[in-house]
């Protein structure tokens, strides 16, 4: 077994909770919009389990002040391989689903690029690429942090979707702090979209670059995500990245 392999019976019950989803529609409104919300993917015991992670420092691989770099304010930590086994297999089960949206988006912006059908085979070009350290990560943010917009490149090899979800009740354990992607759109003004999360609803958005179908074809977009201000109490969320950093 090698370090980023998911123990099987992780992957299927991640599977048989993915499986629940209506991905045709989920993969129409990513399209559509770039972003789609799977409401109810962790419930509010698994995420308090994994938000209790966060001070347990042997969890992580490392460990980022945002304020330092100039990102925002709050902080996040990078999951180390062995993943947790509801991170893991999440992330296992959820690329196949992801790749068919990407692959269509590569062909309709005429990118020669495809994506392998299984996570492990995605992993093992990034791997081979010198991209071996995880990038699933948790974020703490407490009132007045922020998260700047930004893309989560890193390194030439990046899948095109992520996933973030909220580990946090809105409202109840903290107010503010939105979810907010923009689109930057080639010769035209940007696009926002906010993205209403309860706690445990996931939103899958694109990292990047998407296409959009405009009345003389389709055109290419350039997308950020980040979290506007928290204005009280403490807000934890989990980011699946599927591509592993240099
Ligand atoms: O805290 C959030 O909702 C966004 C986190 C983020 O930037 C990510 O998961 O990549
Ligand atoms: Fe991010």
């Amino acid at each position: 077994m090698t370090m980023h392999t998911v123990p099987a019976a992780a992957v299927r019950s991640a599977e048989a909770r993915v499986a629940g989803y209506d991905w045709q529609a989920l993969a129409e409104e990513m399209s559509f919009y770039g972003c789609a919300v799977m409401e109810k993917l962790l419930t509010s015991e698994e995420c308090r389990e994994i938000a209790g992670r966060y001070p347990d420092e042997s969890h992580f691989r490392s460990h980022v002040h945002m304020a330092r770099h100039g990102f925002g304010k709050g902080e996040y930590r990078y999951f180390r391989y062995p993943l947790p086994e509801l991170i893991g297999g999440l992330r296992t089960a959820l690329y196949p689903r992801l790749a068919a949206v990407a692959n269509d988006w590569n062909e309709r912006m005429g990118i020669a690029q495809r994506y392998p059908d299984e996570h492990a085979a995605f992993l093992k070009q990034c791997h081979e690429q010198g991209q071996t350290r995880p990038t699933p990560l948790l974020l703490q943010y407490g009132p007045g942090d922020f998260n700047c917009l930004h893309q989560d490149l890193y390194g030439d090899l990046a899948f095109p979707l992520q996933v973030a979800i909220l580990l946090s009740e809105p409202d109840k354990d903290f107010t503010g702090g939105e979810f907010v992607l923009t689109e930057q759109r080639p010769r035209m003004q940007s696009r926002a979209e906010v993205v209403p999360l309860r706690q445990g609803d996931a939103v899958a958005f694109a990292v990047h670059n998407r296409p959009v179908q405009g009345s003389k074809g389709s055109y290419r977009v350039n997308l950020r995500h980040g979290v506007s201000r928290i204005r009280s109490g403490l807000r934890h969320t989990v980011g699946i990245i599927f591509h592993d950093a240099k």
